[in-house]
């Protein structure tokens, strides 16, 4: 082919390249392969969708990537839009592969009294994290996690504080500034992930492959290349999530950090198997760890050790919320400082109650109700994600009023959006960090509103049998964490910087990584006596 370079516009190569023979075959054959995948993601998604009002779109002629784009950076309009609009009915916004239904909240009690095969959280749960290119897809067949933390996890809380107090005490002793003169620049995000890492994998694991690095690297890194990959898959395709899984670093290296969990914990499993059957204890191993606790009640289906690591590796990722629920609180403690000293002056009349914080029990970390009150209401500002109570309907459903939803349908409440309904939480759009211990003064509520119970209007954790079986976890090992980090540190923001803005993607909602906070150790006459 010659090509014509006296030509200013002619290009020598190049799909669009006009030859003196005449145009490239390129010129036509990619605005042609572009307007069919156009028709066809305009036809899929027009046979495919319901007929619920759509949100999120500009147009019904709207390329299904840039409805998809819009709700990756404006969840929250899309989501806030729909349900103003909507208030008692359903609608619906779209994502490449996949339409989801937001369920209005006087659905609530009918969603959470349907049987799990009829409509069921897992297969929803899987379907949102893109289970099957992330690993996540064994809680299909495996539900021990579960279990575990329902009958042994939850009522043990109270003989894990004092092992998650050690450790803590550890982290402060080995990790943590000890400069009380000058302020030293942290990352929160990162200083928390750490903490929030080594406290969870002393419960997880036990002592003392719980301060294995391999381990802690693990546990944050597998979660990290989750979101990851799942931010990114949602985009495209589910036909092509198998090509992209070969490209995407995230894919590789999250897969990475699940066979090196095995590589580490079977061993520890066939090793404790082997102590238990010849009856010997390991001094650390006498405190109780969820990975002992699996082990006694996994059914011989369930026992097989590279299945226990893996749930090992799904527990940490679910408990990357409590860290990003601490940083956000830290967050709103700097940006509303005032609640500080109310929360610290009730940490010490705890103390002056009950003496010092390492013989706390769960009843000591219960009287803390401003500090529940606030973690609370930082979590209504900011939610891990914006939506919860996902089902996948694997019938038809006819719900009481008669509503039908479809064999397949994914749905799911828009949980920010109906707590921030001013009939449910009056003048929302203030933060007031004793807004729920005010609450708790009225006459019968004084055990209502905390900041692991859920309401038919406070879907946080969802609700019903199917909601957060970790929340009472959660929130004990937040509240472990923060009584000794505002205890004994000050922080603050940088000169000059405001509360640092949390990043969002879909309907997910993280507090900056990157930013950066000043902290010092405060005198030893301030910090906590332990
Ligand atoms: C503040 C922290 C946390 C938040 C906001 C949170 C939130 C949630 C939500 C919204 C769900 C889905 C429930 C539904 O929508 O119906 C869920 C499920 C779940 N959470 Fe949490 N969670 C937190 C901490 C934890 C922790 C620490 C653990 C583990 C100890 C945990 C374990 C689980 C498990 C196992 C499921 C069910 C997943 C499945 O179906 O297998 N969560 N959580």
């Amino acid at each position: 082919m010659v090509t014509n370079t006296t030509e200013p516009w002619a290009l020598s190569c190049g799909p669009y390249s006009i030859t003196k023979d005449g145009l490239n075959p390129w010129f036509f054959t990619a605005p042609a392969v572009l307007l069919s995948f156009y028709c066809l993601s305009f036809a899929w998604s027009s046979i495919f969708s319901y007929n619920f009002p759509v949100f999120g779109v500009k147009s019904l002629w709207e390329p299904i990537i840039v409805s998809n784009l819009r709700f990756f950076r404006s969840a929250e309009t899309v989501l806030h839009e729909g349900y103003l609009a909507c208030r008692d009915g359903i609608f619906q916004f779209r994502r490449v592969g996949t339409t989801m239904l937001v369920l209005p909240p006087k659905y609530v009690d009918d969603i959470r009294r349907l049987p799990n095969h009829i409509a069921s959280p897992t297969v929803a749960h899987v379907h949102n994290l893109m289970g099957s290119s992330t690993n996540m897809d064994i809680i299909l067949h495996n539900d021990l996690h579960f279990r575990t933390i329902q009958r042994k996890l939850t009522p043990n809380l109270n003989i894990l504080i004092q092992p998650m107090q050690d450790e803590l005490n550890f982290v402060i002793e080995h990790r943590l500034t000890k400069s009380e003169d000058e302020w030293v620049t942290i990352k929160p995000y990162h200083m928390v992930a750490d903490v929030v890492a080594r406290v969870s994998a002393r419960i997880f694991l036990g002592k003392p492959i719980c301060r294995n690095p391999e381990w802690l690297e693990v546990s944050t890194q597998f979660t990290e290349n989750v979101f990851m990959s799942l931010v990114f898959l949602r985009f495209f395709p589910m036909w092509t999530h198998g090509l992209l899984n070969w490209l995407m670093p995230s894919s590789y290296k999250g897969s990475a950090c699940l066979r090196n969990a095995k590589k580490l914990l079977v061993p520890e499993v066939i090793r404790r198997r082997e102590m238990n059957t010849q009856g010997i204890n390991e001094p650390g191993e006498s405190q109780p760890n969820f990975l002992s606790w699996m082990m006694e009640i996994a059914t011989p289906q369930e026992r097989d050790p590279a299945t226990l690591a893996h749930l090992e590796v799904v527990m940490s990722l679910a408990s990357n919320t409590s860290q990003i629920n601490s940083v956000q609180v830290l967050y709103d403690l700097l940006a509303y400082p005032e609640y500080l000293e109310p929360i610290r002056k009730e940490i010490r009349s705890v103390v002056n109650e009950v003496g010092p914080c390492m013989s706390w029990g769960k009843l000591a970390f219960s009287k803390l109700r401003k500090l529940d009150s606030f973690m609370r209401e930082s979590q209504r500002f900011n939610p891990p994600t914006l939506l919860s109570m996902h089902r996948v309907f694997l019938e038809e459903t006819v719900l009481p009023d008669g509503m039908v939803l479809p064999k397949g349908a994914h749905t799911a409440m828009a949980l920010s959006a109906i707590q921030n309904d001013p009939e449910v939480t009056p003048e929302p759009e203030i933060f007031d960090g004793l807004r729920y211990y005010k609450l708790r003064q009225r006459e019968g509520e004084a055990n209502l509103h905390q900041f692991s119970s859920t309401q038919n209007r406070i879907l946080n954790f969802g609700h019903g049998a199917n909601a957060c079986p970790g929340r009472f976890f959660a929130s004990l090992e937040i509240k472990v964490i923060l009584v000794r980090l505002l205890m004994d540190y000050e922080f603050k923001l940088k000169y000059g910087s405001e509360r640092p803005e949390n990043l969002r993607a879909h309907e997910f909602i993280y507090p900056n990584p990157d930013a950066e906070i000043l902290m010092r150790w405060r005198p030893a006459s301030e910090r906590l006596e332990i």
